[in-house]
Parts: structure tokens; sequence; C-alpha cells
């Protein structure tokens, strides 16, 4: 049975209708991210879950139980958000106390659960620190502490780590990945980063302007995208018109559809590839050339059609611009959306 469960939610600000009609099942201890663009609902739909919104329609259970109209303390559902919204007038302790505070747990009870916390977030020592003497990750992780402190139901990350710089990025991600599986908390969390969806989430979610566009695994959605709108979002592909296609592989190409084509499927060689049944091979130049980390991208004008093709970079062949390459592909990484 799913553990949280949004069915047919609608919601309106005024006359923008955000939420139409969504339909969404989070099952126990899954790790779920939201990716979409800006505007389309993520946020929206995390605020109703957690109650600091209303939906105009439909329902939202959690655990079995109806929770629409449940007021935000009552739902037990912990929420970090991008700005690192600690108390700045109280040190790491009392900011991660505060939570267990208002429930007037005992003292001593509070002080074995933030130590232990602490120990989770990785910051032992910590506790007489003020916000203003921590870094943005360390703060962070002292809003992921004071959060996790209470034991939620829920877990909802809304973009926590965009205001982190990119190295510092990556080892939050995989510290709080740590975390879910450590504590088993179901989270929602919310970005616009592909990267970061693959990397941390059990199943990604592709939201479009408040309907979810396609569910499935990172795999599933990375080598299996619904639309041209999931392709765009997930990997880089290449994206063709049936006449562009019908032009690149030089035959008459008969669907109506759009092809999708991922550059790291596509083989490059300086020397010509005998094509096959299942695949297609094909000559062109460089037109292009990209170093993007461990990756080369080329462009490749074949019959006046641009491809891209992505590249380890390793001490194996370098293509230079202007130089005449063949490529080849295979008819099952060829896409029709
Ligand atoms: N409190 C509000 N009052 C009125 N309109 C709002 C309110 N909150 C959000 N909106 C509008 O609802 C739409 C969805 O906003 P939401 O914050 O859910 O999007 P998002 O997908 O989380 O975007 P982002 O990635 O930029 O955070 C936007 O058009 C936004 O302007």
């Amino acid at each position: 049975m799913s553990y949280i469960v949004f069915e047919n939610i609608e919601k309106y600000y005024g006359e923008n209708h955000v939420l139409k009609n969504t339909n969404l099942s989070i099952h126990k201890g899954e790790f779920v991210t939201l990716l979409g663009s800006s505007g389309c609902g993520k946020s929206t739909l995390l605020r109703c879950l957690a109650g600091l919104e209303g939906v105009t329609s439909g329902k939202i259970f959690l655990d079995g139980e109806d929770i629409t109209f449940w007021n935000p303390k009552s739902r037990n559902i912990g929420m970090i958000f991008q700005q690192y919204s600690l108390f700045p007038n109280m040190n790491v302790y009392n900011n991660i106390s505060f939570g267990l505070r208002m429930k007037k747990v005992k003292k001593d009870t509070i002080n074995g659960l933030v130590k232990d916390t602490l120990k989770i977030v990785d910051l032992q020592g910590y506790e007489k620190r003020y916000p203003y003497q921590l870094s943005g990750g360390e703060q962070q992780r002292v809003a992921l502490a004071r959060c996790i402190v209470t034991k939620p139901k829920v877990l909802l990350l809304d973009e926590p780590l965009s205001a982190v710089d990119a190295k510092l990025r990556k080892s939050l991600q995989a510290r709080i990945k740590e975390i879910h599986r450590e504590l088993n908390m179901t989270s929602i969390f919310v970005t616009h980063d592909q990267d970061e969806a693959m990397t941390m989430s059990d199943t990604i979610h592709i939201m479009r302007d408040g309907i979810i566009e396609q569910s499935g695994t990172p795999f599933e959605v990375y080598s299996n995208p619904k639309s041209i709108f999931a392709a765009s979002f997930v990997g880089n592909y290449n994206i063709l018109e049936k006449d562009q296609f019908s032009k690149l592989i030089n035959q008459e190409y008969s669907t109506y559809s759009k092809i999708v084509i991922r550059p790291e499927t596509i083989e490059i060689s300086h020397v010509k590839l005998e094509s096959c049944k299942d695949s297609y091979s094909v000559s062109g130049k460089i037109i292009g050339i990209l170093p993007q980390g461990n990756i080369i991208r080329y462009t490749v004008d074949i019959n006046s059609v641009s491809l891209k093709v992505d590249v380890l970079f390793n001490d194996l062949e370098l293509y230079a611009l202007g130089q005449e390459v063949y490529l080849k592909f295979k008819k099952n990484h060829c896409i029709n959306l």
C-alpha cells in the first residue's frame, strides 16, 4: 500500500491554476524527487502535503489517514528549504532542540537525541556555535538535524542544496542519501537539476505545468523518456524531426514522430564503421568541439543535420574541427516520440 497519496489535487492561487488533477503515490521509505522547471508547482505540492497550503480540491493521505484538513503540526512532516532558516539568536544545540522543547520532551532525552543527531550530520562539538559562525554547508546540516531530530514521518527537501557551491553540494547529496538510508525516512526532494535527481532518487517524477508527466527509476526515465519534454529534462538528447532523421540516415523514415538519440550512444571513428541490420552508419564532419569535464562533446554535420556526440575524455583518439568522421548508432537507441 502507498504511504503518501495525492488524489486528484487541484490548487488555485486566485486565477492561477497551479496543480491540475495531480495524482501521485509514494511508498514508505522511498526517496522521491520532483523534477521540473521553475513554476510548475513542485513547492506547492510539498507545501500542500506539509499543510502550509490548503488544496482547492482533492485528498491527501499519509500512512492510511486522510490528512487533507489536518493542521501542519499534527501531520508530523519535516521540511527543509533552500534558505537555511535557522534561528540566528540560538546556538546549534538550541536550534536543534527547539522542536523537542516545544513538545515538552524531558531534558535528558533531548540531550541524548541532539547528541545522536549531531553525530548523524557529522557536527559533533558544534553545540555552542551560532549560525553566523557556521559555513553554508554546516548551516544546512544543522537545518537537517533540526528536522530529523523530531523523527518526522516524512522529510520534505525543497531545493535544500541550491545555495551551496558545486563541491559541497556533491558531499551533501551523499550525506543526505546516507541519512535517508540510515533512518529509512520517506523523503521527497525537489530540484530542477537533473543530475541531482539522477544521483539521489529511487523514483523521479517529472512535473510539467502542474501535472506528473512521467514517473520511473532514474534509469527508466533516462533510457526511455515518454515525451520530448521528459527527454529534454533527463539527458542531453539529440531531438530530430522526421525529415531531419531521414536526411541523417539517407533514407525515407516512415513515422510521424520525432526521433531522439542520446549523444553517448553514438559511436565515432576516423575509419568507416560497417552498418548492420540493427544499426545505422553515416559519415560527417566535425563542426564543434566542447570539452565538458570528463566528456568531449563533438557536433558533427551529416548531410546538413547536426548531431551531438559525447565521448569520454581519455587518452584515446581526439578529433579536429573539419575532420571527416564516421558514426554508428543502434536502431533501438533511436526513440520515437
Ligand atoms: N503563495 C502564493 N500565492 C500566489 N501564487 C503563488 C504562491 N506560491 C506560488 N505561487 C505561484 O504558483 C506557481 C507554482 O509555484 P511553485 O513555487 O509551486 O513552483 P516550483 O515548481 O516550486 O518553482 P521553483 O522551481 O521556481 O521553486 C507559480 O506560478 C507561482 O508564481
